[in-house]
Order: structure tokens, then sequence, then C-alpha cells
């Protein structure tokens, strides 16, 4: 629910780009506000009066030429004869008139309302230039001077002007073509820009041509304006047509950026990339892009492993490491798209067979609703969520560190070293290679080799141990067969891993120039490459690790991504921290982004109890919101935005902007292990069908037992992000496949989406630079409190009888009575809308309503069942309840 400052109509005249005085470091703010000076006034134009005092001049000009133009039609004579004998007049602008009759004037009189410089002007615009059609001026003045004072669009301005340049020439020179078969007419009325053009004209191409012509650019213009038919009128369209047709335009204007195929070619700096001239050029898809793509195209077909010229052993790896590292496509698909897409509500369709009235009478009122929506964008222009925070400034990438030297560390000794060892220990087997490479990451390197024909794969992945004895090394993952590429690959941590720090992955353009609606930056992956997903379409998001692997710090680089990326009036989180000390830092930003429950003193949860009560109101939020989809006939969230903010949706129905709601749970076990099934379920619920509404979840959690993350989460969860785990049962609870519990450590995860792993060394942020970012965002202005979630009345409260004061009752308890027994609907939203009352006061309503008997309990996201079945007994109670009160 968007705080009540952001009203409907709220995009006026308001002055809220006023950066709130002082806030701690806030260089953002240093770098745009301009220099003062020591001992000077703070004094700064900048924010907006300049625009308003140009609006001002604008209209003062608009009203001057107006009265100096319509006094000018009664005292032409006067003037003309005045600015005659004064040569032009301009020289004589500030002379007296005693010094004007000294110097010859024989009567220095103007009679313009509007004195000398308006007898000047009127006489220059319409007398020497265009005539009548000067009030064209008047009119463009207005406008702008009233959109930039008042900031309300009368006309397009880029409209406006071409329509009033063509106007003034096509009207001047009508009424000079016309002027030419009269005569006693004064010159003024088209000036001397219309009388010469039509001389001109005539002496051309005749009168009758130049009226010919006159007529083809005044229809001309008409056409493009109005796009008049000459047709006679039709017969009305049918209604299928029409729906088709306003398919097709919401359609076009709903593509989706984020859905663009963009192929990119992968850079490697060190790398002369062999492959790309060896083979003709191939655009290679990011494992990213592939997920974005992946509900529009079909599934990636394994792409064919080129040929590539094969090495031996004693070829030196590093000059191989330099011509073949590759950054590999990495298949992406996110379960389940498909499934969660159906559990949307379907919008019913048009019958094909209607009657011939109805559709009439249907078409007319949907073309009112759109005209009216149009004529509100073009008064208001479109809804913008951001204008209550019309000033917020986005967290700068200066707040962040850089953490190591975001170069590769690995030499080509060590590289050639590890090579020796494994072609060493593969021959020590009997296992022939043909061919090795290596792709070098910030904190493993991958050497993919290819066994001689031949060569069984099991056998090689059974030599995982005894490859990691040899190479000395912890962490060693074989990977047989490489998804889609024939080779087999071993993973080996690098002798001084690069830390990856969160500055370095927010600056690639990858991130910065993202359209993606929730893009969360998680780290480089083994090609060194940046990973960014969208949180949106994974659509939630389970986290795992033992202790002190890097959970709390992948949480961090969840949260900083998306505070770098979207605006307060986009997102919202509700945080879960039964540890109590993980997300503390969020809490300054708590009147920004955070949600919480209504009457809760504190935004970030702790207390179990209260967290089963946020995700039951979750859950409540994500029925309303479906209710309001289905009201506004859209299928998701993005949808139903656009058509708010475009104005077709009425807040007074109860429509409202919705933000994306990301819910983040930092030890879901503890959770899991207090409330069970009263957490269990609200989660599985909201993990399967809140995707649509724009409600997603990231749970952590550091004990990935199977009774932790029990069957129905995990099938929600088709994103899942494992840190180092202490055993393979571990891993597999997590992933359904081995592979955590050979990571290092420190940040190294990995990422699984459907059937797809992706090893990632996740971003690292510490804990100051979140304070910063926090500090940063909680000093701005923000909105009044916290988002407020819809009440939620726990089982057992619900339950409890409730005392009924009837001296306490609201002022609209009868009215709120009277109305839902006559829908017999006992629901909170439809007080709330129908008596237009905030959510709070409707809740308090009807909690009064169940006190007095007149509505039955809650009944979680079902309306209470009304207890009076028509209205004559209601008001047969309503009589009782207030002779009660003594009123
Ligand atoms: N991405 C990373 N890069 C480098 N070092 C990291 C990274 N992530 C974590 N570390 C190191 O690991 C330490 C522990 O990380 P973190 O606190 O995130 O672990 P955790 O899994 O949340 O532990 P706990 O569950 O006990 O809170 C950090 O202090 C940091 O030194």
């Amino acid at each position: 629910m968007p705080p009540k400052g952001n009203q409907f109509k709220s995009n006026s005249f308001k002055d809220e780009n006023r950066p709130r005085q002082g806030g701690g470091s806030r260089p953002e703010l240093e770098r745009v506000s301009k220099p003062r000076f020591d001992g000077m006034p703070a004094f700064n134009l900048g924010d907006g009066r300049i625009i308003k005092i140009i609006g001002l001049l604008c209209l003062v000009v608009s009203v001057f030429f107006l009265i100096a133009f319509t006094s000018y039609i009664f005292t032409w004579e006067i003037d003309q004869s005045y600015i005659q004998q004064t040569n032009g007049g301009w020289g004589t602008l500030f002379k007296t008139q005693q010094e004007l009759i000294d110097n010859g004037v024989t009567n220095p009189v103007v009679q313009n309302w509007l004195g000398k410089l308006g007898a000047l002007m009127a006489n220059q615009f319409m007398y020497e230039w265009f005539g009548l059609a000067s009030y064209f001026f008047v009119l463009v003045f207005f406008v702008i001077g009233y959109r930039l004072l008042f900031k309300v669009r009368l006309f397009a301005v880029g409209k406006l002007l071409a329509y009033s340049f063509f106007g003034l020439i096509f009207t001047s020179v009508t009424i000079g073509f016309f002027h030419g078969f009269m005569s006693n007419y004064p010159h003024y009325i088209e000036g001397e820009f219309g009388f010469w053009s039509t001389r001109l004209l005539n002496a051309q191409i005749g009168s009758a041509g130049t009226g010919c012509l006159l007529l083809f650019a005044g229809l001309t213009v008409l056409i493009i304006a109005y796009n008049i038919d000459f047709k006679l009128p039709e017969r009305p369209q049918k209604v299928t047509d029409l729906n088709n047709a306003a398919e097709g335009e919401a359609a076009s204007g709903n593509v989706e950026l984020e859905d663009e195929v963009i192929f990119e070619p992968v850079e490697w700096p060190r790398a002369n990339n062999r492959r790309e001239t060896a083979a003709p050029q191939q655009p290679i898809l990011t494992t990213n892009e592939r997920l974005q793509q992946e509900p529009l195209v079909k599934p990636p077909v394994a792409e064919p492993v080129l040929p590539e010229p094969v090495l031996q052993h004693n070829v030196p790896l590093a000059a191989e490491v330099a011509n073949s590292i590759k950054h590999e496509p990495i298949t992406l698909s996110p379960q389940k798209t498909d499934l969660d897409e159906a559990d949307v509500p379907e919008v019913e369709d048009v019958p094909l067979t209607v009657e011939e009235a109805r559709p009439q009478a249907e078409l007319s009122i949907e073309k009112e609703a759109e005209v009216s929506s149009n004529e509100l964008v073009e008064k208001f222009g479109t809804y913008d969520p951001k204008l209550d925070l019309s000033g917020y400034k986005y967290p700068t990438l200066d707040l962040l560190e850089n953490y190591g030297s975001n170069k590769i560390s690995v030499d080509a000794s060590e590289l050639e070293a590890n090579k020796n060892k494994i072609v060493e220990t593969l021959n020590h087997y009997n296992i022939e290679i043909d061919k090795i490479k290596a792709t070098i990451g910030p904190t493993v390197t991958l050497y993919e080799i290819i066994p001689a024909p031949g060569v069984r794969i099991s056998k090689i992945k059974n030599l995982e141990d005894d490859i990691a004895l040899s190479l000395a090394a912890l962490g060693i993952r074989i990977i047989a067969p490489m998804p889609g590429k024939g080779t087999i690959g071993i993973e080996v941590p690098n002798q001084h891993p690069e830390m990856v720090s969160m500055r370095s992955v927010l600056a690639t353009e990858k991130f910065q120039n993202t359209t993606m609606d929730l893009p969360i930056a998680l780290g480089k992956t083994i090609s060194n490459e940046v990973f960014v997903a969208d949180l949106a379409k994974m659509p939630h998001l389970l986290v795992a690790g033992a202790t002190g692997q890097g959970k709390s710090v992948g949480i961090n680089a969840i949260l900083v991504s998306l505070l770098y990326k979207r605006h307060p009036a986009e997102l919202k989180f509700v945080m879960v921290d039964p540890k109590k000390v993980e997300l503390t830092l969020f809490r300054k930003i708590e009147r920004h982004f955070l949600a919480k429950l209504p009457d809760e003193a504190d935004a970030i949860i702790t207390d179990t109890k209260k967290v089963i009560n946020t995700l039951n109101s979750l859950c409540i939020e994500m029925d309303q919101r479906y209710d309001l989809l289905k009201d506004a006939q859209v299928r998701n969230l993005k949808e139903y935005n656009a058509k708010f903010v475009n104005r077709k949706l009425n807040p007074e129905n109860g429509h409202r902007f919705l933000p994306f709601i990301v819910l983040v749970v930092d030890e879901f076990a503890d959770l899991m292990m207090t409330a069970g099934k009263e957490v269990e379920m609200p989660i599985a619920r909201l993990a399967q069908l809140a995707r649509a509404v724009g409600i997603h979840l990231v749970i952590a959690t550091q004990r990935p037992s199977v009774n932790i993350i029990t069957g129905t989460i995990k099938a929600n969860f088709p994103a899942r992000l494992a840190f180092r785990v202490l055993s393979k049962i571990d891993s597999r609870t997590i992933l359904d496949a081995g592979g955590a519990d050979q990571l290092i450590g420190r940040g190294d995860m990995l990422l699984a989406t459907g059937s797809d792993l992706i090893r990632i060394q996740c971003a690292f942020v510490d804990t100051p630079e979140v304070e910063k970012i926090s500090d940063h965002i909680g000093n701005q202005r923000g909105y009044p409190s916290a988002m407020l979630l819809p009440e939620y009345v726990g089982e057992g409260e619900a339950n409890a009888p409730k005392d009924f004061d009837p001296n306490d009752r609201d002022p609209m308890f009868e009215d709120a009575a009277r109305l839902i027994v006559l829908h017999q609907q006992g629901s909170t939203s439809l007080i709330q809308r129908k008596l237009k009352l905030g959510y709070n006061r409707a809740g308090r309503i009807i909690d009064q309503l169940e006190a007095a008997g007149i509505v039955g309990p809650f009944e979680g996201s079902k309306a209470r069942e009304v207890l009076y079945p028509d209205e004559y007994s209601l008001e047969r109670a309503l009589e009782d309840i207030q002779k009660g009160s003594g009123n």
C-alpha cells in the first residue's frame, strides 16, 4: 500500500525536489548542489524556482500581448500615426512628450491601453508582421507559462508550437487572400506578411490557384490533426474486431524490454580469442541473458563443439590458455515458469455470440473509459509513483570499497604445474588425454580435458580424490561431462583467490544498463564474467550454506544490488531476522524500503509469533493483489502497474500502484524449528502463487537438513544458491546434486536454476559499506512510515470474544453495517472501497461489527460471514445498539 501522500492526482504543482538539508555522507548530493560561499546565505535556484519565474514571465507576456493586440484593433489609427511621425517609434520609447514636441512631433499621443510599448508591440506584430494571426503568440505564451508555473499540461508543447506556426502563416495568408476581394479594411488584419505573401502567390499562380493551395493546406492539417474520414459513415464494427484491435494495441504497448534478445560477444581482456576467427562469428549468450530469454525462445540446443586446434601435452599450457580461454554459454532454464503463469487467474473470453444491442453498449462504455483516461493523462501526465520522493538520490558507487586488484593473479607457472599434475595423475591410471585447456576465474581455474577415445568418463570421475591429493588442494570439483560441451571439467582452486568487490560488479555496464525488474548482481562466474540475475524471474531464491561460508555477505549483496537499482516507490522489503543482528543495518531505511504490520514498532521482525502474522499478512496482500489484477483484467504486476500509470484504473475503486515486495528471511531453520507448519504453509503459498503479483522470497538457512528444506519448500524454489556445506548429503538437500561440499568457502558458491549448476564467486560487501548505503538512503526524506501490510488477526486472537462498547463505535459503523448486510459480504475491502475509508479504519469497523455480532469471525482470505440476512433485522439490531449507547 503506498503511503497516503501519493494520491492519484498529486502529479501537479508540487515542490518535492528540494533536497533535505544536512545528512551525513551524501557525496551525490554534494556534487549536485551548487558550491556555497562562506558567509553567504544558502540561495539555491537550481530547484525549480527559475522554471517558475520563466513560467510567470511567459504568462505576463501572454496577457500583455492580449491587451495590446485587442487595444490596437480599436486604437490603431492614432497609434500608427504616432509611430509614423516618430519614424518607427522604438527610438522614442523612453522620451517624454515634451521632448518629442521639441523634436518636431506635432501630436505625440498613443491611445493603446498599454501605452507606448503596447502600441509599438501591437503595431510590430499586427501591422508589420502577421495581422490578427498574432493572437497565436498569446496562446503559445499562455500554454507554456501555465505549464511551467502550474505543471499542468494544457496541450502538448511540441504539437502546440507546430500547429501555432502553421496557424500563424495560414491565417495571415488566408486573411490576405480574402482581403484582396474587399476594400476599405484596415491593413493590420493580415499584416505585411499576409499581404505580400498573397501578392506573391497571386502573381505566380493566380487567385484561383492561391485559393486552392490554401484549401489544400487547411485540409491537410485537419487530416493530420484529426484524421478526418471523408468516407460515408460505415456500419459499426463487430465487437470481436475491436477487441482484437484493443488486444493488439495492448500487446504493442506492453513490449517488455528485458525480453529482448541481446547478443553480446564475450570479452576476455588477456585472450586472443582464436575461436572467433577460426569459426564463423557466433554470438555467445551469457548465462544471464539465457535466463532472460528463456520464456520467449525455445530451450537452447546444445551448440556444436567447434573443432579446435589440438594441443599436445608438451605444448606449453600458458600459450593455450591465452588463446583458448572462452566464456562458454551456460544453459539456464528457470523451472516452473509455465506452472506459475497457469496460476494467474485467467481473464474470461468475451463470448462471440452476443446480442446486437449489448456489445454496442459495452463498447461505448469502454471507449468512454479510454477517452477519460486519455484525458486524465493529457491533463495530468502519466502517474508517476516516484513523485512523492522525486528528490530521492540513488546510492552512488563511491559508497562501496574496492577490494583486491580485480586482476587475475594466476601465473603461467601455476597453470603449467597444475596441468602437469592432472595429466600425470590421469596417465598414472592409464587415461590418455587429447587436449586440455584452462579458464581462469577469480577463485578457481577450470581445466577442461578431452579424453582420448574409449576412456570411460566414470573412471575420471572416480579419481576426484586422487587428483585432489596430487594437486594438494581442497575443493577440487570434477564435472563429468561438462553440460553441452563434450569435455570433462576439473575445477582447481587458485593459490591466491581474488576477492570480487561489490563495487567492481555494480560498476559494470551489464548491471548499470540492465532492464531487469529486480536485478541481483551475485558476483563473477568461473570465466570472470559478472553474473546478474533477475529475482523477478527466478522467482524465489533459497540460500543455504554452513556457518561462516559467506551467506550473510551473499544476502547483503542481493539487498545492495536491489537498493542500487530501485526507487523506494518500486520496491519494499519485508525482513525477518531471527538472529536479530544480521539485518539490523537496514533499520535506517524503514521509511523508504521496508514494509511492516500496522501497529508494529519494529520493521525488522525478530519474533517468531510476529513472523507468522507477517507471513499471513503477506498472503492477504497477495490475495488482495490478485483481486486487483482480476478487476483490472491483467495477468501480472507489470501490466497492472502500466495500466495504473496510464490512469486507466481508478484509485477510488481501491486501485493503487503496486511495488515489488521481497521477503528476506535470514535464518529459516530457526523459524521452522519454533513454528514448523505455521511458517511452512504461508511460505509455500507465497512461493507457489506470489510471483505474478510481484512478491518474491529470499530465504536463507545454515542448516540445510530435510526437515528444514522440506519437499514443499524445495518444490517451489527452483533457484537455489549453495555456499559451502559440510557434507554431500547437505549438498544434495539443497541442490539435488553434490558439489556444494567441495566449494572452498569465503563466498564460493553454486547457483542451481533448474538443471544447471553455475559456480560463482560471490561479490563481497562489508558491513561498513552496507551501513554507508543505509545512511545515504536513511538520511534522505522518506515516506511518513514504512509501507503497511494488511492487518492479520491470528487464530487465537480471532476466536477470542471481543468486547463491544456501543459508545465507542465508529461514526461510520451503521453505514458499514448496512453496506455489509446489503451485499451479504463481510469484507474490509468492501467497506474501504464503498465508504472511501483507509484500510486501518475499515479494519477497526469490521472488528466492531464482529464484536456487535453483525459479522462472523475472521476466516483467512475469505470474506466473513454476515449474520443478518436482511436490512430489516439489521435496523432493529442497530436500534438496540443505539439504545444501549444511550443516544
Ligand atoms: N564473497 C566473499 N569474498 C571474500 N570473503 C568472503 C566473502 N563472503 C564471506 N567472506 C568471508 O567469510 C566471512 C564469513 O562470512 P559471512 O558472515 O557471510 O558467513 P555466514 O555464512 O553468514 O556465517 P553465519 O551463518 O555464521 O552468519 C566474512 O567475514 C568474510 O571474511
